[in-house]
């Protein structure tokens, strides 16, 4: 019997092999008097996570486990997944949800779901949860041999496996660190250091077997304002920057000079753009900066640096002025050795004038520069050991006076992608 109005529902992700299916059969065996419902999703035509989930555990026959066999959950088959959990809370009575997104899913999609469907009036998200594979993780991420292996995302999309890893890591609520036999204290403790750098307001759990504690699983976690730790890089950047502006009386935080080719050399007592800022997070042995210009950069040019990094940037993610292409804003992400180049839209600035004010009303928040607009190149690089001068001054050899002078050379229609740097296929 549920004495609420909504049920709660806790999505679970996580790499392929990671222990979802092991976490779920913990949490059925340990259920103690609760009612779960379970919702295992599978990529494959046959359901081996509920069969294997229905047999090894006594609880869940016929006491609650349902299975939705025909895909994944969380693109194409949405409208089933909204159907079988509208349908289930109906039919069904049961304190808890737990939602399997598939192996390569991402719960963002699943989340909104439970926000923004027909779900919403049944369900309250307790909390994403992402169980990592803490020896593939350490590989790929944290100083181990990093594994070059690429997965199939929901849309059928191969994409390189840091990919998913990090956008797993960036939505959790609870990260689970499962597979700790398989990784030394020190490794571990890498693996710690990273997931808290992504994701700052994560809980981490460190567990063989999945063995989480069934409170602590299903508790209210859901925070869909925490921030993801290259954005948190940005606003603390953001924040020293406008308290230094104050200190030094000027009213216009952001507005800089065109460049500084010189990092660090900007502080000339007018307006300037304070171009990178670093943050030493001692606790986590991981450090991010943020790198600003008020300029376009040459296309070729930060194709060579961003498309090669160093293996100390984990992941770096931001907005690009690219010459040869003035008017569009290209966003840039990358995570391990994937990293990619997107043509998101055109800037504000580049808006007739009308459409910039209302835009402007409508958002005061948004970085205006007098005579940049919102054009900018801004990027936040998380890593461990980052040479920042290097790669500051690779960057700034590439930074152009005038974004007409060269050719374009990314595509610019809105949502086309280019990849800078991609893993070769695995195994
Ligand atoms: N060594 C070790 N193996 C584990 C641990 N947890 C799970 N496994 C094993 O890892 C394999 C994959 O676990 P599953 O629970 O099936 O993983 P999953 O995330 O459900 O996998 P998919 O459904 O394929 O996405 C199984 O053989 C588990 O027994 C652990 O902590 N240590």
């Amino acid at each position: 019997m549920t004495t609420r109005e909504t049920i709660p529902v806790t999505i679970l992700g996580g790499s392929l092999g990671a222990g979802k299916t092991t976490l779920l059969n913990h949490l059925l065996t340990n259920a103690a008097g609760r009612d779960i419902a379970v919702l295992v999703n599978d990529m494959g035509e046959v359901n081996v996570d509920a069969e294997l989930v229905a047999a090894e555990s006594e609880l869940a026959v016929g006491g609650g486990v349902t299975e939705l066999s025909n895909g994944c959950i969380c693109c194409e088959l949405q409208d089933d997944l909204e159907t079988a959990v509208v349908r289930l809370a109906q039919e069904r009575s049961f304190d808890h949800l737990v939602v399997e997104a598939s192996g390569v899913s991402e719960p963002g999609p699943v989340a909104r779901l439970f926000v923004t469907s027909r779900a919403a009036a049944r369900y309250d998200i307790a909390g994403l949860v992402t169980v990592v594979d803490s020896r593939l993780f350490a590989d790929t991420f944290a100083g181990g041999d990093p594994d070059q292996t690429v997965a199939e995302d929901s849309d059928g999309e191969v994409r390189p496996l840091s990919d998913l890893l990090v956008e797993q890591v960036e939505s959790a609520d609870l990260v689970v660190l499962n597979k700790c036999d398989l990784v030394s204290e020190e490794e571990l403790a890498g693996v710690r250091d990273v997931v808290s750098a992504l994701r700052p307001e994560a809980d981490i759990v460190e567990t063989t077997h999945s063995a989480v504690d069934i409170d602590t699983l299903l508790a209210d976690l859901y925070d869909p304002d925490a921030p993801v730790g290259w954005r948190a890089a940005l606003e603390t950047e953001a924040a020293e920057e406008e308290e230094e502006e104050e200190e030094h009386g000027h009213g216009h935080a952001h507005n800089g000079e065109a460049h500084d080719h010189e990092h660090g050399h900007s502080d000339d007592g007018h307006g300037h753009d304070h171009a990178v800022v670093s943050h030493a997070e001692e606790t986590y042995g991981i450090t991010s900066f943020v790198y600003r210009r008020r300029a376009p950069l040459d296309p070729e040019g930060l194709e060579s640096v961003l498309g090669d990094l160093p293996s100390s940037v984990i992941r770096s993610k931001g907005t690009v002025w690219v010459g040869g292409a003035d008017d569009v804003q290209y966003t840039y992400s990358q995570a391990g050795p994937s990293a990619y180049l997107t043509a998101s839209g055109p800037w504000i600035a580049s808006l007739p004038e009308f459409e910039q004010d209302t835009y402007r009303r409508n958002h005061p928040e948004i970085t205006w520069h007098d005579d940049y607009g919102d054009k900018r190149t801004e990027l936040v690089f998380i890593g461990r050991d980052i040479d920042e001068d290097a790669l500051v001054a690779a960057l700034d050899e590439h930074v152009l006076g005038d974004a007409g002078d060269v050719a374009q050379r990314f595509p610019t229609e809105p949502g086309a992608e280019v990849a800078l740097a991609e893993p070769e296929a695995g195994e």
